[in-house]
C-alpha cells in the first residue's frame, strides 16, 4: 500500500501507465489502494462508456463536494447546495426538482453550449483579443515582458497564463473584478501551479504557498459580490448573476458564495491558459505548421483584424487548424474522471464495492496506437486527417457523460482566435536556444498539464507588415 502511495505521489500518471501494462492481458479494470483509499482504474474505452452511462450508482457530486469542503465551504452550505429544490421554484427552470448543485451543470450548459448565450461570450472574447493583442496595448501592459522599440520579449507560459486569466475573468465577471483586485490573475497562477497540493490534500503547514493565494482569490471574489449587483450586472455573464441569485435564494451567505464562485473561476481559467501555451509552443517548434496555420486562417482577416472568427472554427475551412487543436489536446491533456461508488456495481465484469472510487485516466486512452496510429508520443496533426477520430470513445480531453466539460466550445474559440490573431500581427522568434519545454506529467491537474519548473522560455514578438 505504501509502495503505491510513494509512486502515486511521485508520478501518478506513470504509475497508472505501468499498472495498465501489467494488467494488459485481460484489459479489465484493476484496483489501486493509496493510503487506505481504493480506486478502480478503468483503462478501456468501452468500460469508460459504462462508467459515464451509470448515473445511478456512480456519483460525480461526491467529488465536487469534497473539493468544496477542501476549499473552505461549510458543511451547512454544502448541504443547502445539495438539497432538492421544489420543481416550482422561481429562477432557472427545475422540472425534475433537483438541488442547485445538480442544476448548476444545466446552467453551465445553458450558458456555454452553442446558442445566443455562448455567442455573447464569444463576441466579448473576440473584442478583448482584438483590443489587447496589438503592439500599442502590449507596450502599455504591465504583464511580464521586456519591451524594445522594435520588439517585445516575453516568457511564453507566464504570458499566456496572465493573458488568458485576464480574458476569462473579464468575460465572465466583467471589468469590475480587475478593479477589485488587479493582481488576481497572478494569485490564480500561484495557486493553480500548486493545485496538486490541494488535490492530494496536503497538510496546511506544507501548503501555505498554495493556500495563501487561494485565500486571496476568495477574499477578492467576496469583495466583488459585496458590490451592489446593479453596478456589475451588465458586465457579467448570465451564469454569474444567475448563480448568485439562486445561491442567495437558498440562504448561502457571502463567504460561502465566494468559495462556490472560486470553483467557477477555476474551471474557466485553469485549462485554457495552458492549452494556448502548448499549442503555440508546438507551432513555434514546427515552423511549417505555423505557416500552415497562418495561411489557413488568412481569409478570415481584413488587414490586421479578424473579421470572421467563426470561419476559423470550421474544420471544412481550416483542416490543419482543427487537427492542430486536437493533437495539442491529445498530448497535453492529463484529466481523469472520478466517481464515487454509491452501491456495489459491476463495470467491465469487475465488482466495484460501495464507498470506493472509480478513476478513468483519459491520458492513457489518448496513447492507444491501434486508434491514434504509430508513434503516439509525437506531435503529428496529420493523424487527425484520416477517419473520424474525434468521435471515438477513446477521445476524452473534456471528460464524458453528463459532466463533460461544457466550456469546450468557448475554449476552442478563445484559443483559436488568440493564436490566429497573434500570428497575423506578429512574427515570433524563440530567444536563445532552449530545449522543447517538458510537461509536468507526474503531478495531477484537472485538465491540461503544466510545465516543469524552469521550463518556461522567452519568445520575441516583432510587428508584422501586411501587404
Ligand atoms: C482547453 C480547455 C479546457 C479543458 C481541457 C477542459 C477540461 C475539462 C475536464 C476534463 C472536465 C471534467 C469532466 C469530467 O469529470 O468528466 C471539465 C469540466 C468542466 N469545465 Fe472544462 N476544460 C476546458 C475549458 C473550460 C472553459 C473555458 C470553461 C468555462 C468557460 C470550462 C468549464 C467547465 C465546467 C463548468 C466543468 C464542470 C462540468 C460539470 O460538472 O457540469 N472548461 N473541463
Amino acid at each position: 500500500m505504501l509502495g503505491h502511495a510513494a509512486a502515486f505521489f511521485r508520478d501518478s500518471n506513470g504509475l497508472l501507465a505501468q499498472a495498465r501494462k501489467h494488467f494488459d492481458h485481460n484489459k479489465a479494470p484493476f484496483a489501486l489502494t493509496v493510503l487506505g483509499m481504493t480506486f478502480y482504474v478503468v483503462t478501456q474505452s468501452k468500460h469508460s462508456a459504462e462508467v459515464y452511462r451509470n448515473t445511478d450508482t456512480l456519483s460525480f457530486e461526491d467529488f465536487v463536494q469534497g473539493l468544496m469542503r477542501t476549499n473552505g465551504n461549510r458543511d451547512s452550505a454544502i448541504r443547502r447546495m445539495y438539497t432538492s429544490l421544489p420543481a416550482s421554484k422561481i429562477g432557472f427552470p427545475n422540472p425534475q426538482g433537483e438541488s442547485l448543485g445538480v442544476l448548476a451543470q444545466k446552467m453551465h450548459i445553458h450558458q456555454l453550449h452553442p446558442g445566443k448565450n455562448l455567442t455573447l461570450l464569444q463576441e466579448r472574447v473576440h473584442a478583448w483579443i482584438n483590443h489587447y493583442l496589438n503592439w500599442e496595448s502590449m507596450q502599455q501592459s504591465t504583464s511580464p515582458s521586456s519591451k524594445g522599440l522594435t520588439h517585445i520579449e516575453l516568457p511564453l507560459y507566464r504570458w499566456c497564463s496572465d493573458y488568458f486569466v485576464r480574458l476569462g475573468q473579464h468575460v465572465y465577471f466583467g471589468h469590475i473584478l480587475a478593479e477589485v483586485d488587479h493582481d488576481l490573475p497572478n494569485s490564480f497562477f500561484q495557486f493553480d501551479e500548486l493545485i496538486w497540493k490541494m488535490l492530494y490534500q496536503y497538510p496546511g503547514f506544507l501548503s501555505y504557498d498554495m493556500s495563501v493565494p487561494r485565500s486571496r482569490i476568495i477574499t477578492s471574489l467576496r469583495k466583488y459580490f459585496t458590490i451592489p449587483q446593479a453596478e456589475r450586472k451588465e458586465g457579467a455573464a448570465w451564469l454569474i448573476n444567475s448563480m448568485e441569485d439562486e445561491a442567495k435564494a437558498i440562504g448561502i451567505d457571502e463567504e460561502n458564495l465566494a468559495i462556490i464562485m472560486f470553483h467557477l473561476y477555476f474551471a474557466i481559467n485553469t485549462n485554457t491558459r495552458k492549452t494556448a501555451f502548448w499549442l503555440l509552443t508546438y507551432l513555434i517548434y514546427n515552423p511549417p505548421l505555423l505557416a500552415a496555420y497562418r495561411q489557413e486562417t488568412e481569409p478570415a482577416f481584413a488587414g490586421h483584424t479578424l473579421v470572421n472568427p467563426f470561419y476559423i472554427q470550421d474544420a471544412a475551412n481550416c483542416p490543419q487548424v482543427d487537427a492542430i487543436w486536437h493533437e495539442t489536446l491529445r498530448l497535453s491533456g492529463w484529466s481523469a474522471s472520478v466517481r464515487l461508488v454509491t452501491r456495489d456495481t459491476v463495470i467491465g465484469g469487475k465488482l466495484m464495492r460501495k464507498g470506493n472510487r472509480v478513476l478513468v485516466p483519459h491520458r492513457l486512452l489518448h496513447f492507444d496506437e491501434s486508434l491514434f496510429g504509430e508513434r503516439p508520443n509525437e506531435f503529428r496533426p496529420e493523424r487527425w486527417q484520416r477517419g473520424n477520430l474525434s468521435r471515438s470513445s477513446s477521445w476524452r480531453p473534456f471528460g464524458g457523460g453528463k459532466t463533460m466539460c461544457s466550456g469546450r466550445f468557448l475554449a476552442r474559440f478563445s484559443v483559436t482566435t488568440f493564436v490566429a490573431t497573434l500570428l497575423r500581427r506578429f512574427d515570433l522568434e524563440v530567444v536563445g536556444n532552449p530545449p522543447f519545454p517538458q510537461a509536468d506529467e507526474g503531478r495531477p491537474v484537472l485538465g491540461t498539464m503544466s510545465i516543469k519548473e524552469g521550463h518556461d522560455f522567452y519568445v520575441r514578438l516583432l510587428p508584422r507588415e501586411i501587404e
